[in-house]
């Protein structure tokens, strides 16, 4: 069994990772630790959790965090997780941090980007980005992982085929993208409550998101040429998902079957990226709880654009899920160990 640990157990990427974690076959969970409710019962805390675990909040402490597990989740808000990976470094453990301190390789480009220093410089090279889909093989050996933020990674797997294929004019990407709440976290702000967004919708943002570098980083590490994306998020009154439309102008000769052909070979023998059929089209309710994508790829041939319809649950692929993806890669198990959730419906 693998020992594993969560930092910031209270959160709402610290409770999914909690309901992919207890049925995974391969997990012992050892720690959880939270600063606002040691010694809370985890199950009065997370009454949805009654029947399924028997254990505590702890204060995190990190020689014992890290001394005692074979992976660590840290699911703190930005600027937290530098010093946390030092402290691991003296450890024999693999640490898979969902929050930003370590996507973006430009230092620069992080400080401006979250306005803080970059404390821990020496680690950025070791820290692998969480993306299995562009990372696998150095996902396998990776100590440290920097999982992808969740705007992210539906932008990304919405547009690295084309990409990558060279389908696109990688100046004309347009990435729209509507999210729920619970990508805000547990603590949001009045004006990210359900209460304030019910009946109504709203962009934020629109051209300095904190997203947009960490989506030209990894476009531009696809391309021959400079990748320059447009970037808006907007709020909707759901709880959870992520539903972006992506339009790029195509390169001359490029045809829909070229793009179809691109897109599935990309996803054909990916577990949780699925190219859906002509003709369906995504709802984000089919993916909530769950870690999959589903992308929807269109050819206009009246406007010459390629329009991606890309969902994910924020939750899901966009956090925990993803992580959850990244622990199974590192550790050698079946990626889809504890992963093996279907979306509810109605
Ligand atoms: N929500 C989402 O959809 C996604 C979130 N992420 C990233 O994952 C990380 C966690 O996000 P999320 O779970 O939503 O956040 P939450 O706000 O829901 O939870 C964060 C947890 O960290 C603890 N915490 C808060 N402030 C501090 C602090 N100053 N020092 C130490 N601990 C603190 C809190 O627990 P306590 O007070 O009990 O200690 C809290 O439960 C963030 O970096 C976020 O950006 C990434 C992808 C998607
Ligand atoms: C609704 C909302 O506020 N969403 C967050 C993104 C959440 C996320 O997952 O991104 P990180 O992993 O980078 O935190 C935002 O726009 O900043």
């Amino acid at each position: 069994m693998i020992k594993v640990s969560i930092i910031g157990a209270t959160g709402y990427t610290g409770s999914e990772l909690l309901r992919y974690l207890i049925p995974h076959p391969e997990v012992e969970l050892v720690h959880l630790t939270s600063r606002s409710h040691v010694d809370t019962k985890v199950d009065s805390y997370y009454p949805f959790l009654k029947g399924s675990i028997d254990k505590q909040f702890s204060e995190l402490k990190p020689e014992t965090v890290f001394g005692e597990s074979d992976a660590v989740f840290i699911c703190l808000p930005h600027g937290h997780s530098m010093e946390l990976a030092a402290a691991a470094s003296a450890y024999d453990v693999k640490v898979i941090d969902l929050g930003a301190d370590f996507r973006l390789k430009n230092i620069d480009v992080y400080e401006a980007t979250y306005n803080v220093e970059q404390a821990a410089p020496n680690l950025l090279k070791d820290f692998v980005y969480g993306l299995p889909e562009k990372y696998r093989d150095d996902i396998k050996n990776a100590k440290y992982i920097a999982n992808p933020g969740c705007f992210v990674t539906s932008a990304l797997l919405g547009m690295l085929p084309a990409v990558n294929n060279a389908l696109v004019d990688e100046q004309s990407i347009i990435i729209d993208s509507k999210t729920g709440v619970s990508g805000a976290g547990r603590s949001a702000s009045v004006d990210k409550l359900l209460t304030e967004l019910m009946g109504s919708f709203k962009a934020y943002n629109p051209l300095a998101h904190r997203h947009i570098p960490e989506i030209e980083q990894e476009l531009n590490s696809a391309s021959e040429n400079a990748v320059q994306v447009q970037f808006t998020p907007h709020l909707i009154p759901a709880e959870r998902g992520i539903f972006s439309t992506i339009y790029a102008t195509v390169k001359d000769g490029i045809t829909e079957a070229d793009i179809i052909e691109s897109y599935t070979r990309a996803y054909e023998h990916e577990p949780f990226v699925h190219v859906l059929r002509p003709g369906e089209l995504p709802q984000m309710k089919h993916v909530a709880g769950t870690n999959s994508c589903q992308l929807a790829v269109q050819l206009d041939e009246r406007t010459g654009r390629l329009i991606v319809l890309s969902i994910i649950d924020n939750l899901g692929k966009g956090a925990a899920g993803q992580a959850v993806q990244n622990m199974n890669i590192m550790f050698g198990l079946p990626e889809k160990s504890g992963l093996n959730t279907i979306a509810m419906m109605p």
